[in-house]
């Protein structure tokens, strides 16, 4: 049977973008929310997710990692990060209006990538916060006698007829996002469009309660195995406050040495350590301008 992609959509959004730079001729399905488009793997809706994980300016998704730490056998399969740049879009009729807008729309992550932009060209203009940047240019699209303003990439304006007004009003310039692919076995799922950049495997780990010294310990078994971090990340464990989880990305793929005897190590400590996945990762060759859709 083809797979299916689930992403979070409608169409126009990055995660679209980071969809069409994966994968050629599967069917994709947009999903309104995140969490919509976690269960749909979960149920066999779909076979792989592509969600939002990371971005370089505002920081992790939390929504994607706090159910994807939810749901149960679901796995990191693969990776690609995707260069964003954000534009200011209105309906064609608006055109003249944009200094003047009552209120701009868009995915909260977008909002806060155009902070200074806002704060500058924008203030008093009130900003409401949708589920994706194309749900924002669609609700603007069907709305043409409100002055609104949608914050969304050039696909999102193509796709729902607007007019750029602003280009590149993210703050800053090195703009990236990483959206993982997701999926109920574990595997490892190779691009064949893209280039390897390199590997990771991605752990959670939770220490043992009040044990001095414990994040130095489980450092350590990386330290003096020289596994290279490149992230690591503390995330409450909606148990009670004070009480968190850890996210770890280890820069290589995970062996038969050296991750699972570093896991070992943090066990005895007391930790409980689950691996999220081992994937490649790919950079999106595009700067936002050509992409096949
Ligand atoms: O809303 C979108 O277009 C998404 O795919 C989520 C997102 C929002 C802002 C930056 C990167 C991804």
């Amino acid at each position: 049977m083809k797979d299916t992609i689930g992403y979070l959509g409608p169409k126009g959004t990055f995660t679209k973008i980071a969809v069409d730079s994966m994968f050629n001729g599967e069917s994709k399905k947009g999903f309104s929310t995140i969490p919509e488009c976690i269960d749909a793997v979960v149920n066999d809706e779909v076979t792989y997710a592509v969600l939002p994980l990371e971005n370089a300016i505002e920081g992790t998704v939390n929504i994607t990692l706090d159910y994807l730490i939810q749901a149960e056998n679901i796995n990191i399969v693969s990776e690609v990060i995707v260069p964003i740049r954000q534009h200011l879009m209105v309906h064609p009729d608006n055109v003249n209006e944009w200094s003047k807008l009552d209120a701009i729309y868009s995915h909260s992550h977008a909002i806060a990538q155009c902070h200074r932009f806002i704060h500058k060209d924008l203030q008093q203009v009130k900003s409401h916060s949708m589920t994706s940047t194309g749900a924002a240019a669609e609700f603007v699209s069907k709305n043409p006698d409100q002055r609104i303003g949608a914050i969304a990439n050039h696909l999102a304006a193509k796709e729902y007829g607007l007019s750029i007004v602003q280009k590149d009003i993210h703050d800053f310039d090195n703009n990236h996002t990483r959206f993982v692919v997701l999926h109920k076995a574990k595997k490892v799922l190779t691009s064949k469009n893209l280039e390897e950049k390199g590997r990771k495997t991605t752990v959670t780990v939770t220490l043992p309660s009040d044990q001095p010294g414990a994040l130095h310990q489980v450092l350590s078994a990386f330290a003096w195995r020289n596994l290279n971090l490149s992230k690591i990340e503390s995330r409450p464990m909606k148990t009670g406050l004070g009480n968190y989880y850890f996210l770890i990305d280890i820069e290589q793929q995970m062996d038969d040495v050296l991750i699972p005897n570093a896991i070992t190590e943090m066990e005895s400590l007391g930790c409980k350590v689950s691996v999220l996945g081992s994937y490649p990762y790919y950079l999106h060759s595009g700067n936002g301008v050509t992409l096949a859709v």
